[in-house]
């Protein structure tokens, strides 16, 4: 599955991300998104796979793309066997996060990226579209830190695995009211906190590399984006626990259902039978393989965004595959016709 699926699924980001910056900075979250997805969809449905979306833009009836349920490849046409190798009809699971961040492009904000997540067959959890407690860290934590744990017991953690006072830590944590607390305690416990409006997969992987100045991510953001969170952590061997959050009242702001009760309710329909489950990232990217896949739309901690010139384009994605063990940043030079010069810097 890896060997031709990594190297396109470069493709898939770098369309998505280059649609989505032509957008950036035009106050347009909207289109910025829907031309990603559009741009997305587009080009997997060149790839030959048999790709089924498990995390998307939603349900059918609101989505029209790359909703969740749609089959994606050449190889889910109905002549499948004809046009594609055996390798090729195995069935994978795709996770899309065509425009991570859309306000951040919409405002010409850093962090945002096209994102994605692949594994096979059941092997990502279909997160409902509701909130997740999270908190990701370093390698160095993995299986230390805990989300069961106060924040600042973890800091403590945290201090002793990566060597550093807690006073050298910085924690991101997204600028929400449900988290004035939290941010009390971290500052209280001597760490430092780096907030961000949006944009919590970059924040989660940016704390998989040393160097980023960013030690965890606490708080709460969208469950679909805590799993792919969680298949570049798995992939990458960081620490990440997400438990789904379905009280109202815990994230103050939002759509989340009505109520408490009905949604556990909804969470018991989709055989969610523990709504407080913890899960780690090999419960909510479990499969044998699985591949991430990010480019960046404006640049961020990991990635520059995408950089126009006369003629063409200029992309950094990542790609990080559990199977090959690589983590590899991809510089890509776009032609759009024919340029007269390729642009470096
Ligand atoms: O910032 C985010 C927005 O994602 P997108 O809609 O794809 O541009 C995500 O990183 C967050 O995880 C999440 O969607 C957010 O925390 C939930 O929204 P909010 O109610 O504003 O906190
Ligand atoms: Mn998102
Ligand atoms: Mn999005």
């Amino acid at each position: 599955m890896e060997n031709t699926l990594g190297l396109e699924i470069i493709e898939v980001v770098e369309q998505a991300a280059i649609a989505s910056a032509k957008w950036m900075g035009k106050g347009e979250k909207n289109i910025a998104d829907q031309v990603a997805v559009e741009a997305m969809r587009e080009r997997m449905n060149k790839i030959y796979m048999r790709g089924r979306i498990v995390i998307g833009e939603g349900e059918r009836d609101d989505a029209p793309m790359l909703y969740i349920g749609e089959e994606v490849g050449i190889c889910t046409q109905p002549n499948a066997e004809a046009l594609c190798n055996p390798d090729e009809l195995v069935e994978i699971d795709i996770a899309v996060d065509p425009c991570e961040g859309t306000n951040l492009v919409a405002y010409g904000q850093p962090g945002s990226m096209a994102v994605l997540a692949i594994s096979e067959k059941g092997g990502l959890f279909a997160a409902p579209d509701f909130y997740m407690k999270k908190l990701a860290a370093p390698p160095a934590a993995k299986g230390k830190v805990d989300i069961n744990k106060s924040a600042t017991e973890n800091l403590k953690i945290l201090s002793e695995c990566l060597e550093r006072s807690i006073e050298e830590l910085v924690i991101v944590v997204m600028k929400r009211e449900r988290h004035n607390d939290l941010i009390k305690e971290i500052r209280e416990a001597g760490a430092r906190v780096a907030l961000i409006s949006d944009g919590d997969v970059g924040a989660a992987i940016s704390c998989g590399f040393a160097g980023t100045n960013i030690h965890a991510l606490m708080g709460i953001g969208a469950a679909p984006e805590g799993v792919i969170s969680a298949a570049a952590m798995r992939a990458l061997g960081g620490h990440f626990q997400g438990q789904l959050i379905y009280d109202p009242a815990v994230v103050k702001t939002g759509l989340i259902g009505e109520s408490r009760e009905a949604n556990i309710d909804r969470l018991k329909s989709m055989n969610i039978n523990d709504p407080d489950k913890v899960y780690d990232a090999h419960e909510l990217a479990s499969g044998k393989t699985v591949l991430f896949a990010a480019c960046g739309i404006t640049s961020g901690n990991l990635m520059n965004g995408v950089r126009f010139f006369n003629g063409g384009a200029r992309t950094q994605s990542l790609v990080i595959s559990n199977q090959s063990k690589t983590a590899r940043f991809v510089d890509t030079i776009h032609m759009f016709g024919e340029p007269k010069t390729l642009q470096l810097n």
